[in-house]
């Protein structure tokens, strides 16, 4: 049975499939599947697992795909399998062959494919898409988008989409590398050749290409939110500006727009990217760590909000951007929700990418003291941009911010309950020392000019799951945990909230109270996203176990806490047994 554009428009209310990384076009994570709830789920018991085998295991970031009684699973090194849903068994697999000098800045993660017609799809870490025949695995095409030498990867899952305009269907994709000094691009290709159809770099100045011909520049082709030197001609860092879109798009239907974040700007030393002399808040740095609205036919930016305006802390902007609606004095209104790096949750709107409010999801963010409601830019605090070493040193003088650059959340998607309006994210207290270095850019090498390392914030806890109401503003519950939060969140109308831990637990809370309802030790950490889907008129729930991801290769002092943590490569699959399901 061949996917159809209809079955992926309607997958956040068909239980029978799961089509999309977000589990539907808004990206929500959220099940109308209430089987499994609040009342059963201490039943909750596994119904297979199976292992991703191999001497590879390192971090298993994925979300599955579950369509006609298969789930597709990517896992590290560019691996992808197709599983029997009901017994667990492999049906086929495909393990890229990767050349040694390829370059993920935060592991040989993968987060999942994209499923259209009769192709599965997912990113190397060469640098590549691959779309294979899902019943039987073989290699359709491939298409190599970038120099993994130079640091292009991808790591991200990719996005099918329909052009609402031409009608035509269109497969999207970033890409990763920006500490390595790369510039952002994200690339629409023909889903059955994977022939470019256009590519729009997010780096301002920079020339986007449509049906193989240079296209139009991103932003003022003179690109005045970067510096330039004293010959008048753009910095070194321009070149390699960084902004890649390296997590998912969402997609909005309504206004025809492809939604996706884009990465910090390269380096990430604030002054390589400000005149000399000047103040980086007078250059952006543009179109890198912010939301960006594309237009599917052509590939051009409809609109742009940055987060954080020349980001100086490697904050990014690529956390996923859910869509959701709620009223505002009786007037519905469509934003974007993103719970950014930086510590702030955005809601803006999605028609104009317009701020419409921006509030602390995590405790003593310092290096910005509020949103600025009317300008929707951050009000910066004096001296937390790392300072340049004083004459003669070779490092700056080091200072404490908070959130560190692994952020306030990371990559690690949240949930959007319908049945709540709450968001529930799984954030992190840490904050970092910091301070500048001499940087020069070198192919193939890092691009940072910054030293950091990463300490905890409290006694009791670094990763904090919170159910966040976006209207208000406001903290609902929170629940907290020893290790950092890595995975994922789902909610379903069962009242439930589904999410891994770093020591290896699958847990479920009460979705309006936080209660700690059931777990389950996986045998190694998760940092993966669970689905749940239905199936001979039961409901499933899965979820992959296998610790890694940035943490403990970036994290300073959470490296040495999460040390402990066994390596792992299997996914789980949970269902509430007939005898305790009425
Ligand atoms: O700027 C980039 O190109 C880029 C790419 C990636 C990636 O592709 O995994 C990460 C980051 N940055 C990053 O800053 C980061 O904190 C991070 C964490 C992770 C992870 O998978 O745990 N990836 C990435
Ligand atoms: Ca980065």
């Amino acid at each position: 049975e061949k996917v159809e554009w209809n079955d992926i428009l309607q997958d956040q209310d068909s239980a029978q499939d799961v089509l999309m990384y977000g589990m539907g076009p808004k990206a929500q994570r959220y099940s109308k599947l209430s089987k499994i709830n609040d009342r059963n789920i201490q039943a909750l018991s596994p119904a297979w697992s199976m292992s991703f085998g191999d001497e590879k295991q390192r971090g298993q970031e994925t979300q599955a795909l579950f369509h006609d009684g298969t789930l597709y699973v990517t896992a590290s090194y560019s691996r992808i399998f197709a599983i029997d849903a009901r017994t667990g068994k492999q049906k086929w697999n495909y393990k890229h062959r990767l050349p040694e000098d390829i370059r993920p800045c935060c592991d040989v993660i993968n987060r999942g494919a994209a499923i259209y017609k009769d192709l599965v799809f997912f990113g190397t870490l060469d640098a590549a898409v691959v779309a294979l025949n899902k019943d039987t695995g073989k290699p359709v095409w491939k298409k190599k988008f970038g120099d993994h030498s130079a640091g292009y990867t991808m790591t991200g899952a990719p996005t099918i989409v329909k052009d609402q305009k031409s009608g035509r269907v269109l497969l999207i994709h970033g890409s990763s590398g920006d500490e390595f000094g790369v510039v952002g691009k994200l690339f629409a290709r023909d889903p059955m050749t994977g022939e470019e159809i256009w590519m729009r770099p997010f780096v301002e100045g920079h020339m986007g290409r449509l049906n193989g011909k240079p296209s139009t520049p991103t932003g003022d082709i003179e690109a005045p939110s970067w510096p330039r030197d004293e010959k008048g001609e753009l910095v070194e860092a321009w070149h390699h500006g960084g902004g890649a879109p390296w997590q998912s798009a969402s997609f909005d239907v309504d206004t025809n727009t492809i939604i996706i974040g884009a990465g910090n700007p390269a380096p990430w030393n604030t002054w390589k990217r400000t005149s000399k002399g000047g103040n980086p808040q007078d250059y952006d740095n543009l179109y890198t760590s912010g939301q960006v609205g594309v237009d599917p036919s052509t590939g051009e930016v409809k609109w742009f909000y940055q987060h954080t305006p020349n980001d100086a802390w490697d904050f990014s902007g690529n956390n996923e951007l859910v869509l959701f609606e709620y009223k505002d004095k009786g007037k519905l209104v469509k934003a974007t929700a993103h719970a950014d790096r930086n510590g702030f949750f955005y809601v803006v709107d999605r028609e104009n990418g317009e701020f419409i409010r921006g509030f602390p999801f995590v405790d003593n963010i310092t290096w910005a003291t509020h949103i600025d409601p009317k300008t929707g830019r951050p009000v910066e605090v004096e001296g937390q941009r790392p300072p340049l070493p004083e004459p003669g040193k070779k490092r700056g003088k080091s200072i404490e911010v908070s959130p560190p650059f692994l952020g306030g959340k990371n990559w690690n998607p949240m949930a959007y309950s319908q049945d709540t309006g709450l968001f529930y994210l799984g954030a992190n207290h840490w904050k970092e020392d910091y301070w500048t270095e001499e940087v020069k850019y070198e192919k193939g090498s890092a691009y940072l000019g910054q030293g950091f390392r990463i300490k905890r914030m409290y006694d009791d806890h670094v990763g904090i799951l919170r159910a966040v109401d976006p209207v208000k503003g406001k903290i609902v519950w929170e629940h907290k945990e020893k290790l950092p939060l890595w995975a994922g969140v789902l909610a379903t109308a069962g009242n439930l909230i589904f999410t891994g831990t770093g020591d290896g637990y699958f847990k479920a809370f009460d979705a309006k109270t936080g209660k700690e309802l059931w777990k389950f030790q996986t045998g190694s950490g998760i940092v993966s996203s669970p689905i749940t889907w239905e199936m001979d008129g039961e409901q499933y729930v899965g979820v992959a176990s296998g610790y890694g991801g940035a943490v403990p290769l970036w994290g300073g002092d959470m490296a040495e806490l999460t040390k402990p943590v066994p390596q792992g490569g299997a996914f789980w699959v949970f269902k509430i047994p007939r005898w305790a399901s009425k």
